[in-house]
């Protein structure tokens, strides 16, 4: 990394296209800085790194918010001894207040800097807020679609309540405590990974609270094959959504809408694949 003749600088959060503009930009020699403010939760902590082949460095927001637009160019040539190019998007800021801008990069920096335009999907302007905006909203197809990948969140295995299996369907019960923005409570199309394998299973799965039954909050995703064997984490990439979450009057009535659900992502998944 510390080879690297050039970067593209920004918090980067989602890895979504109008960042994959600027990696594009970064040639053979490059690295990513990310400016963390913490506040990282469509790719939280190293999540980023799956998506691109560049190495990553962390800056905190705290150790550079101080600077001006000297000290940091300073900083970067610290980090990286052989830079010759930056690059950025056309609305990246920094320093005490964001007050400075590409001009202050390219009038300072003796190398290149490379400002990567707006980069819009039918008209509308990619930015990490927006894609967290239609998450919230259940918006899958519309955030994927900013995205340029699935929304993939990852959980380690914790019990559920047991009553899945016996009475309704098997699912596998993730706890989520990675920083991941869960998506609006209810039923989604999945694709779920298991532990470190190499390929994705057809699934369904539900996040929100179980309110009829005993009212506690789950991310949970039924394996449309059927069993699998012991799990120790996973992932769930959100292809559609299905529905809101709801109460049932009972445990067959839930039992039914579980069915229906399964029969729709069966479907979904079966088109996906021709
Ligand atoms: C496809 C699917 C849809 C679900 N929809 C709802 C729902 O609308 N309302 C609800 O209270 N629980 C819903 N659940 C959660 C069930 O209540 C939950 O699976 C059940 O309580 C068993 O939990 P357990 O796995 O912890 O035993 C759904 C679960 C699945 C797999
Ligand atoms: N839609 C876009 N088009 C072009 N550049 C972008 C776009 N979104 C972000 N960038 C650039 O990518 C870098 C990271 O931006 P960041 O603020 O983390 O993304 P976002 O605006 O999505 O939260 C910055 O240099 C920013 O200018």
């Amino acid at each position: 990394m510390k080879n690297s003749t050039a970067i593209a600088i920004g918090g980067f959060d989602g890895m979504h296209i109008g960042h994959q503009h600027l990696f594009a930009e970064l040639g053979e020699q490059g690295s990513i800085v990310v400016i963390e403010t913490g506040y990282a939760n469509l790719t939280p902590k190293k999540e980023r790194e799956h998506f691109s082949k560049y190495p990553i460095m962390y800056l905190q927001l705290d150790e550079i918010r101080h600077l001006d637009a000297i000290g940091f160019i300073e900083l970067l040539q610290s980090k990286f001894p052989n830079l010759e190019k930056i690059v950025v998007g056309y609305d990246f800021h920094f320093g005490k207040d964001r007050k400075y801008n590409f001009d202050d990069l390219k009038e300072l920096f003796t190398g290149e800097v490379k400002v990567v335009d707006e980069v819009s999907l039918n008209g509308d302007s990619i930015h990490s807020h927006k894609i967290r905006a239609k998450l919230g909203i259940g918006d899958i197809k519309g955030a994927n679609a900013f995205l340029g990948h699935n929304y993939t969140i990852r959980g380690v295995r914790e019990s559920g309540q047991g009553i899945g299996k016996k009475e309704l369907v098997a699912t596998i019960n993730l706890s989520c405590k990675d920083g991941f923005l869960l998506p609006k409570e209810g039923v989604y199309v999945t694709l779920t990974r298991i532990d470190n394998e190499e390929h994705y299973h057809p699934s369904v799965s539900f996040v929100g609270h179980r309110v009829t039954t005993d009212g506690s909050f789950a991310v949970e995703s039924h394996i449309l094959e059927g069993e699998v064997g012991n799990v120790e984490k996973a992932s769930i990439s959100f292809v559609s959504f299905i529905r809101d979450n709801k109460k049932f009057d009972s445990i067959d009535e839930l039992k039914k809408a579980i069915k229906s659900d399964i029969a729709i992502a069966s479907k979904e998944l079966k088109l996906l694949q021709l």
